[in-house]
């Protein structure tokens, strides 16, 4: 499985995977203030809701253990690091900033929360900065740990949840066929994945027959993360264009099986959706990335179940529906430009430069300059589309008739 975080607490170090490189280039980006941990962010070196919550508090805690340990070297550090108040007003306009990185996704924000909690909790009980900088760096890991744990129970729910729902093939195993959006996987999180992590436990269980995966444009998350941890993890899948999805619905064979000889009914058909969650609110409706809403509308037309995968902190119960979350607009660039991986050879694409690293990672530019852009960075889709969220917690199934979720009542 790919790691996108790397922490270790002594000696203080945080490396966060550079997903804009991949699938053609791994490499770490060292962060050890809270500046480099928001610019990571930022600009989608890390990316999925769950993996940007936990680098943002892991850079608070790395940028502070830090300065414990440099304290005597830097007049302003030793301020912040001798008064328990100056170290306070610290976090807070440091948490401040993370928040402002991106908007959409809970995690985030409830990551802040939880640490500026434990930080006003320290003062209450009059601790020392060291003190409380350990509480908080306790809390940050034990959040890298718990994320990853709760991704295999979403797994193994929402694996079982979907197997429960067909009909046996005839005495033999069931073998099903999904598709997935965006990256959800262990790109996206601390480890496993969300939606991916359904994916994952459905191969490990032997019932995967195949997973299809959108490229997810614009900025591709789909043909550049999921189609390659999927690959990495000898996961059996195909890539589609976001635009194939109906066809593929309604294909007689599915692509993956034509040239078998023997095709069993589940395999050959794609069995249910599967997508990744920002923020959910009290009703269900759900918030994630760009063209979600698009694929529960061609879900329902298929009468193809349609799976929300989130940790149960997406869970957003201080909104009422989907129209009070704010959807975040990203730049133009990433509808205009596509990124890419080329050899400076004038020529082909040769795999043994590729694999000896000499490659270009560039951008190309697609449209004509002047054209007008809109690219918001996610969508809500409807909870009255959505068959279940599956949490760590369990299946949050949505009752027949009804049109939304009463998620207060799992609470
Ligand atoms: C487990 S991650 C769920 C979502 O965060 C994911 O589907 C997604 O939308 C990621 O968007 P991104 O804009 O790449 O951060």
């Amino acid at each position: 499985m790919l790691s996108p975080i790397l922490y270790t607490r002594v000696p203080p170090s945080l490396k966060v995977l550079n997903q804009l490189l991949l699938p053609h280039q791994t490499i770490y980006d060292t962060v050890t203030t809270i500046q480099q941990g928001y610019d990571q962010i930022k600009q989608m070196k890390v990316r999925g809701a769950p993996a940007i919550g936990l680098v943002a508090s892991l850079s608070l805690a790395v940028d502070l253990q830090l300065k414990l340990l440099n304290s005597t070297e830097d007049s302003q550090v030793t301020t912040i690091i001798s008064s328990p108040i100056e170290l306070k007003a610290f976090i807070k306009k440091s948490l401040d900033y993370l928040n402002t990185s991106r908007p959409t996704a809970v995690n985030l924000s409830l990551a802040s929360e939880k640490l500026w909690k434990i930080t006003c909790r320290g003062l209450e009980e009059s601790l020392e900065s060291k003190e409380i900088i350990e509480r908080l760096v306790d809390v940050a890991v034990e959040m890298l740990e718990d994320d990853l744990e709760d991704n295999k129970n979403i797994g193994k729910f929402g694996g079982e949840f979907i197997l429960g729902k067909i009909e046996e093939d005839k005495g033999e195993t069931k073998m099903i066929s999904v598709l997935t959006h965006c990256n959800t996987g262990s790109l996206a999180t601390s480890g496993y994945g969300t939606a991916l992590g359904i994916i994952r436990y459905l191969h490990s269980q032997r019932h995967l027959s195949h997973a299809y995966c959108t490229e997810t444009r614009p900025y591709n998350q789909g043909s550049r993360l999921t189609a390659y941890e999927l690959l990495h993890d000898q996961i059996p899948s195909t890539l589609i264009c976001d635009s194939m999805v109906s066809s593929l619905l309604s294909s007689s064979v599915l692509p993956h099986l034509k040239s078998c000889q023997v095709i069993t009914e589940n395999s050959n058909k794609i069995t249910a959706i599967i997508v990744g969650a920002d923020r959910i609110a009290r009703n269900g409706d759900t918030a994630n990335k760009i063209g979600t809403y698009q694929l529960a509308v061609i879900a329902k037309h298929h009468d193809v179940m349609f799976i929300v995968a989130a940790s149960f902190t997406s869970i957003d119960l201080t909104i009422k529906n989907g129209k009070d979350i704010v959807i975040e607009e990203r730049s133009e660039d990433e509808v205009v430009l596509v990124s890419g991986a080329s050899v400076n050879n004038g020529g082909g694409f040769k795999e043994a430069e590729y694999e000896s690293g000499k490659i270009i990672i560039s951008k190309v530019r697609v449209p004509p300059t002047g054209v007008k852009v809109w690219n918001p960075s996610f969508d809500v889709t409807p909870a009255r589309l959505i068959t279940a969220i599956v949490t760590e917690k369990g299946v949050f199934e949505r009752r027949e008739g009804m049109n939304e979720f009463n998620l207060e009542e799992f609470c």
